[in-house]
């Protein structure tokens, strides 16, 4: 099967605020039926990339296209409103003193009334809204509220969705059952839909493929299970989870560490190199049970209920200490001795500057 062509492709944006280089060369692609995740720290350019694609933004350098036709460069730039695009922010920027449909039907004032009315009441009986068409915003749970600002952004038939942490303003308890609904309804939808987000977690959860950026450049793009496993870089793999790591000078092919000798196999000698692992991925026993073993000493240890986070006092590592992460209930305590080594095929590598 072919992969479909590419509803959203952005290609080679550089975006300046002043002297601040806010975007730096990002090219990427969203194809229908597709979610793909934008995720980065604060301030890496996340939001200018969707208001770049909406039109709140001009383009600089670059190209925008949707469906086959550019909609900004620095030579051409459709209007915000003539773009095949919806947009929901982070606190759903709902208008208080319309109703629910009033909500819904602004921005489709170029469509004959009668059109305009019945797409209404499909977006309401869809997003469970019917009842509520003429309740004001205020009145309505946060998880409504953001189902009234999907159903707007979706009621122009656009060919592109952008979300702009859609659920950072909803309680813990309520943004996994309205991110699970939502989600479940774009992807009925099957509209190209980039979504911004500063959780990694979530962003593995919801996106197809998630794109990685750090100070206005993409880092890597790939499937969540690509960037778990195969980081691109050591700031790909903290992203998403805690690491143990360890740096050092390639000597015959090897990194020595005080966790054991790793193989580097593709990096010559003299080269700075840091190992990594997941502190899921390192492994304990009693002493004396595994030949590449090190000795390790309990410094303490939490439980988490779904898994026993152990701090582990190393000489030699980084501060001290390494970190394992076992599933349930483990009972360890400070000042026991174990043994710590990790699976080769586990081992990431990473050259440094
Ligand atoms: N209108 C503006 N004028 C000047 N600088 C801006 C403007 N908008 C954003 N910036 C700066 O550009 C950079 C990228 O901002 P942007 O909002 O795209 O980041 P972000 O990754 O979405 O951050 P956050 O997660 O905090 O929303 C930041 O350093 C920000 O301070």
């Amino acid at each position: 099967m072919t992969a479909p062509a590419p509803s959203v492709i952005l290609s080679d944006i550089v975006h300046h605020y002043g002297p601040h280089r806010a975007v730096d060369g990002v090219s990427l692609s969203v194809a229908p039926r597709e979610i793909l995740c934008v995720v980065g720290p604060s301030g890496c350019g996340k939001s200018t990339l969707l208001r770049l694609v909406s039109g709140l933004e001009t383009v600089q350098h670059g190209r925008i296209s949707v469906g086959g036709k550019v909609l900004a460069s620095p030579e051409r730039s459709l209007p915000p409103e003539r773009r095949p695009v919806g947009m929901m922010f982070q606190d759903f920027a709902l208008f208080p003193h319309m109703t629910v449909a009033g909500n819904i039907a602004f921005g489709q004032t170029d469509r004959p009334r009668a059109e305009r009315e019945r797409r209404v009441a499909e977006l309401l009986e869809l997003m469970a809204l019917t009842r509520y068409a003429d309740a004001h915003p205020h009145t309505l749970s946060g998880g409504q509220q953001q189902r009234v600002a999907l159903a707007r952004a979706m009621a122009r038939d656009p060919q592109v969705l952008l979300l702009d942490e859609p659920f950072s303003a909803l309680d813990e308890q309520l943004r996994r059952s309205v991110r699970d609904e939502v989600v479940r309804l774009i992807r009925a939808s099957g509209i190209a839909t980039i979504v911004v987000t500063h959780d990694p977690e979530e962003a593995m959860e919801i996106g197809n493929r998630v794109a990685v950026m750090e100070a206005g450049r993409l880092v890597q793009t790939d499937t969540p299970l690509a960037l778990y496993r195969q980081p691109a870089n050591s700031f790909v793999a903290r992203l998403f989870g805690e690491i143990n790591r360890f740096e050092g000078t390639v000597e015959d092919g090897h990194l020595n560490t005080p966790l054991g000798r790793f193989a580097t196999p593709t990096m010559t000698s003299g080269a700075r190199v840091e190992v990594a692992c997941r502190i899921e991925d390192l492994e304990l026993a009693p002493p004396g049970q595994s030949a590449n073993a090190v000795p390790v000493l309990v410094r303490h240890s939490s439980f988490l209920g779904a898994s026993t986070r152990i701090c582990l006092a190393l000489p030699g590592a980084p501060s001290g200490e390494i970190h394992a992460r076992l599933p349930g209930h483990v009972d360890v305590k400070a000042g026991d001795e174990l043994a710590a080594w990790v699976d080769v095929q586990r081992v990431m590598l990473f050259p440094t500057a």
